[in-house]
């Protein structure tokens, strides 16, 4: 069961619609990540928050109900302590090194040329922070989700297939 506080949290940011919007998810990212001064960002941006919205929103309402957003916050939950273990040298950002480890430890093995493209995409000055590293899992999960359609756990997806899916998905 969804203990209280998250509860009262989602109620007043979703308001009286009861979903939580794009813009509204970017609001309490934003307040939350800037919480955690041991986290490098520049902020979650609106194309991140609606590429987090579009992945969760199951029923197509362009917005979070509070199951949705519940399953979206543990995952980042969850990815925060990912990229705390693999922040090797406490910088606060990923180097292609950890980030390597990290996404591995996330359940995404890639080799080495599509860890190369990953760490090209989306990282900034040769780091990847917090912002860009959660809208990398978020595509990337996505992409695996379309693919590993018997959910074995593994999608095998040549480059082209995941550029696409991840540049453009
Ligand atoms: O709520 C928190 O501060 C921790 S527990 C989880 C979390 C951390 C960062 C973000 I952005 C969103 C959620
Ligand atoms: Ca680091
Ligand atoms: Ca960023």
């Amino acid at each position: 069961d969804i203990d209280d506080s998250f509860k009262s949290m989602f109620a007043q940011l979703a308001g009286e619609d009861m979903e939580i919007s794009v813009h509204e998810l970017r609001t309490i990212l934003n307040r939350v990540v800037t919480r955690h001064k041991d986290l490098q960002t520049d902020g979650f941006s609106m194309e991140s928050c609606r590429t987090m919205v579009n992945l969760m929103d199951k029923d197509g309402s362009a917005r979070l109900g509070l199951i949705e957003f519940q399953i979206l916050w543990n995952k980042i939950r969850k990815w925060l302590a990912v990229y705390r273990q693999f922040d090797l040298d406490k910088s606060g950002s990923m180097s292609s090194y950890e980030m390597r480890l990290a996404v591995e430890s996330a359940g995404f093995k890639l080799n080495n040329r599509l860890n190369q493209i990953l760490v090209a995409r989306y990282a900034e000055n040769e780091a990847i922070d917090f912002d860009n590293f959660i809208c990398c899992l978020v595509k990337t999960g996505r992409s695996f989700q379309q693919l590993d359609k018997e959910g074995k756990g593994i999608a095998e997806m040549n480059i082209t297939e995941w550029l696409y899916m991840t540049m453009c998905g």
